[in-house]
């Protein structure tokens, strides 16, 4: 698969570069000053407004098995994009062959009850899940594992047609552990979810897409644009009232209807404090663009 930049070079038809590498006020690209020297992903900030955090997994010779050293810049870099108020949705991406093969098998074969109960194993995936900003899968090839998991915690799952998601760990005598036994149940439903996780078998993306797991599917090589143009979208809202429609579809998983019709009711209320609620409402009445300023 071409690099992120390649990729982003080809969707924008101008230079993107890693943002590690590049100099401040370079122009195109956003510089982090104190951006870390990541070694199993790449980072950069794509879009026509520079407002898309974008991550590819770039650990090809283990098809982006997700290790520790992984997951600690991966949650690294999403806290960053998190607290980055230039940035209004984080897009998370693989290579062609493999978004993620699942949690490091090799890494984690000596493990015992014990060292992962003391040492927290996972624990660094929170970070993942407790991101204010949507954050977008772009899936191509295998999401096996802690991967289709990983894609799982992000917020819309787009996947390139030859995307192959599954939970093997039946096969290697163990079960999912980072949220698979109790995402993919809210996602397909528990017959499906039962099947995929006791068989170990892998579906393709349009069975995927049939069941609910995935928003949308695209063929291999647009996968990425697509995703970026989704993120744009969400892009052109308030951010800080795209951070409360969030909160409020996930708790839709966390509670009873009735409760849940309640904490969405008070965010609604709430969106009435905002003066983008006001900008918004303003501005289709004087039949022009909103100019939001998350407040
Ligand atoms: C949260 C939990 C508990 C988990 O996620 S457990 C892990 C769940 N995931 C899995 O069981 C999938 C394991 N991987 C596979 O089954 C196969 O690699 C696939 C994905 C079907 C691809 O098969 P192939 O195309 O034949 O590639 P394959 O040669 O197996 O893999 C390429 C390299 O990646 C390595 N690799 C693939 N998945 C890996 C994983 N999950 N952990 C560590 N290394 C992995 C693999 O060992 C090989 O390395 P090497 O060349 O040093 O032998």
């Amino acid at each position: 698969m071409a690099s992120v930049s390649a990729l982003t070079r080809v969707i924008l038809g101008k230079t993107a570069l890693n943002a590690r590498a590049v100099a401040p006020n370079a122009g195109f690209v956003k510089f982090y000053s104190a951006a870390p020297a990541y070694e199993n992903i790449k980072t950069e900030v794509v879009g026509s407004k520079k407002n898309v955090g974008l991550i590819q997994l770039h650990r090809p010779k283990a098809l982006n098995a997700l290790c520790k050293p992984l997951f600690v810049e991966l949650g690294k870099a999403v806290v960053d994009f998190d607290k980055d108020d230039s940035i209004a949705a984080i897009v998370i991406t693989g290579s062609e062959k493999a978004f993620a093969a699942g949690a490091d098998i090799k890494e984690m074969q000596n493990n015992t009850y014990s060292s992962n109960n003391k040492g927290g194993f996972l624990r660094e995936w929170e970070d993942i899940s407790n991101c204010g900003k949507p954050v977008i899968a772009a899936v191509n090839g295998f999401a096996l594992g802690g991967g289709c998991e990983l894609a799982m915690l992000c917020d819309i799952i787009y996947a390139g047609e030859k995307a192959k998601f599954g939970q093997p760990e039946i096969n290697i005598g163990t079960i999912p552990g980072a949220g698979g036994t109790q995402r993919l149940p809210r996602y397909v439903g528990k017959s499906k979810a039962m099947e995929i996780v006791l068989t170990g078998n892998f579906i393709d993306a349009h069975e995927a897409e049939k069941m609910g797991l995935v928003s949308k599917v695209f063929p291999v090589d647009k996968l990425l644009e697509e995703t970026i143009n989704l993120a744009e979208r969400i892009g052109t809202h308030s951010p800080l009232i795209v951070k409360l429609a969030k909160q409020a579809v996930n708790q839709a998983y966390e509670t009873t209807l009735k409760s849940g019709l309640q904490f969405e009711k008070s965010i609604f209320y709430g969106t009435f404090a905002t003066e983008d609620r006001k900008e918004g409402m303003t501005a289709f009445i004087e039949k022009r663009a909103p100019n939001f300023k998350n407040e």
